[in-house]
């Protein structure tokens, strides 16, 4: 089956079954095609089709080539006008025979269509096109009640300022009052709003594409979610801090943004050490942090495991600052483009549905090698999910079938990954000079969020070393204003069991401390938690090096937690939210099916910490 068929049988997916396309794609196993250029073509045809409809019309091409449907009009005469090389075929395919009969028409009809709409080169039409310039509003949409999630920049400060960049990328834009003025406006209205929490982080709306923009490819430009720059800002590394950890690095956007922050602190020599243990990924990151100009101040560690580092080694004595953003369910992403919209040309003007399907009987064995036209005889525009495990770029993680096959429930995923969170954490806990930690995750799970920092907090190290969670307070002005706090579900904390609770004073400053995001609001933002950790005079030195009782072996990983908790077991709770990373290098040896009680009421926690009979209220301080 050729390229053309294989994507026009996706988009028809005649069993209306599997999922999202992008599941679909990459889940298939017999596909001749690549993914990744079957993902390429449907979705760039699909971004041209509101064009490419009118100029399939015009041309004539479905009245007289029977063996096309309007999907495979649509994706060849996306290839025939605007790909280098063409229809990716062989010369005789009979689909490119068959199209390229057309090509001076079709041609022809998107030069005047390109002219028409007042663009004088390709490149702006393209621009036009790739910004949603004709795409129509969304009617279902605003019935719905969809929010837009803005498309969040930052201005990599490593090599160019705000300043300098809104009086050029962004000269022609109009600044906006109001974070809601974005969300509700076209998607490719040339607006910007200057954030209020992050400094030099823009907000602009959904369909701005800035991909092929100079800025953006000389790494000016960060894409980079709102919630994703809260740690590095929580972080807040002064020179006092001297070097900074980032332990789980890639892609980068993290590590170049504390390389950012302590570039404009104006202390040379301080350096960030970015750890990933993936070798692909850390290849990702390396070329992150090339573009982005932060190569004098990051060393990358790639395919290097934070946990396995020593951290009295010489050249961590001066890293007083480290962030930790490990792997996580991922519960928080929100996709970008989550409904894929296909404009589908007509085929009424030109045969009649009876007329092509005598002619169709006749030519090919039906269904066999070409997929069911789901147009009818009036435009018809299809719609389907792109991505239900909505996964942005650049955050993207994978999760291989062993690993999917090993933590088969929600609840056996959080136990897994929450204890790989809490051995990371504590991991960094033990780093002698280190002073500050952020810790976070795009997840919303309590598990693998508040339900990590109260266990960290208990371990008899991290106090005696004098860890505590920053106070509200005391954070840097955007996060103290930041209003969505912790959360606390009380049957979850009072599974963390007494002998973590009664380890950790404070509980409700604790919780008021951390820092979260949801997804689908007005913020704008993903669904993110993130605390700061601090300590001021706890001990320090070489000779206090201590590790949290997980680090024995992998496999007593969840031996030790359920050691910790052995009243009230805790295995996290089922829940039906997307999952995306799974870490089983951190995959308990045993794990029992947790009840299915989700709980409905929630608890204030009291300052003693003793919650175990308090009745049920979510805490949530906006
Ligand atoms: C959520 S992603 C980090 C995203 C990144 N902070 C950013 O903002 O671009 C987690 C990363 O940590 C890496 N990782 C997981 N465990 C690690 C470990 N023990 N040591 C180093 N890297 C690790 C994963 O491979 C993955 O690339």
């Amino acid at each position: 089956m050729s390229l053309y068929y294989e994507a026009a049988a996706l988009l028809a997916n005649p069993e209306k079954t599997g999922g999202s396309l992008k599941s679909r794609l990459f889940k298939k196993k017999d596909l001749k095609s690549s993914p990744g250029q079957l993902y390429a073509l449907i979705t760039e045809a699909s971004k041209w089709s509101p064009v490419l409809k009118n100029v399939i019309e015009k041309s004539g091409v479905l009245a007289e080539e029977k063996k096309l449907t309007p999907i495979l009009a649509l994706l060849l005469t996306h290839d025939v006008v605007l790909s280098k090389n063409g229809v990716a075929a062989a010369a005789n395919h009979v689909l490119k025979l068959a199209i390229n009969r057309h090509k001076a028409r079709l041609t022809a009809e998107f030069t005047k269509a390109r002219v028409r709409a007042g663009f004088p080169t390709i490149n702006a039409f393209r621009e036009a096109v790739n910004n949603g310039e004709f795409e129509e509003e969304d009617e279902d949409e605003a019935a719905r009640g969809v929010i837009r999630h803005p498309r969040w920049v930052r201005i990599n400060t490593l090599t160019t300022s705000l300043k300098e960049q809104l009086s050029t990328t962004f000269a022609g834009y109009t600044e906006a009052s109001s974070l809601q003025d974005i969300l509700s406006s076209r998607g490719s209205a040339k607006l910007y709003f200057i954030d209020a929490h992050i400094p030099n982080l823009l907000a602009l709306p959904s369909k701005i594409d800035l991909s092929r923009n100079a800025a953006y490819l000389a790494g000016q430009l960060i894409m980079q979610d709102k919630a994703s720059c809260f740690p590095a800002y929580l972080l807040n590394p002064t020179p006092e801090d001297g070097d900074a950890i980032d332990g789980c690095a890639a892609p980068g956007n993290k590590t170049t943004h504390l390389a950012a922050i302590l570039h404009s602190q104006h202390h040379d020599g301080r350096r960030v050490f970015a750890f990933e243990r993936d070798a692909l990924r850390a290849k990702t990151l390396e070329k992150m942090v090339h573009t982005a100009l932060a190569d004098q101040i990051v060393t990358v560690k790639a395919a290097h495991d934070f946990l396995a580092s020593k951290p009295t080694a010489d050249e961590f004595a001066n890293v007083g600052a480290i962030l930790l953003d490990p792997s996580c369910s991922g519960s928080g992403i929100v996709g970008r483009d989550d409904v894929l919209k296909i404009h589908l040309p007509s085929t009424s003007s030109t045969s009649t549905p009876t007329a092509r399907g005598s002619n169709n009987n006749k030519k090919r064995k039906r269904g066999a090698d070409k997929p069911q036209d789901t147009t009818t005889s009036s435009p018809t525009t299809l719609r389907l999910p792109l991505d239900n495990t909505t996964i942005p770029e650049q955050e993207e993680e994978e999760t291989s079938d062993t690993e999917t096959a090993t933590a088969k429930t929600l609840s056996d995923r959080l136990t897994a990954l929450s204890t790989f969170q809490l051995r990371i954490l504590t991991h960094a806990m033990s780093f002698p000079a280190a002073r500050k930690i952020t810790y976070s995750t795009c997840s919303t799970h309590f598990e693998e969020n508040e339900g990590v920092v109260l266990r960290a907090l208990a371990w008899k190290t991290a106090k005696r070393r004098g860890w505590r969670v920053l106070r509200r307070e005391e954070q840097v002005e955007g996060m103290k204003a930041w209003g969505r706090r912790g959360e606390v579900e009380a049957e979850k904390l009072e599974r963390l069991g007494g002998r973590v609770l009664d380890g950790v004073e404070d509980v409700e400053g604790v919780v008021e401390g951390c820092v979260r995001c949801e997804k689908g609001t007005g913020e704008g933002t993903m669904g993110f938690f993130v605390a700061a950790f601090v300590r001021d005079d706890g001990l320090a030195g070489r000779e206090d090096v201590d590790t949290y009782p997980l680090h024995e072996t992998d496999s007593k990983a969840g031996e030790a937690l359920e050691a910790d908790d052995q009243e009230d077991e805790w295995n996290g709770f089922s829940d039906d939210n997307d999952d995306v990373n799974v870490d089983t290098k951190t995959t308990p040896s045993s794990t029992t099916a947790p009840p299915t009680t989700t709980p409905s009421t929630t608890t204030n926690p009291t300052s003693n910490g003793n919650t175990s009979k308090s009745k049920k209220k979510k805490r949530r301080n906006k």
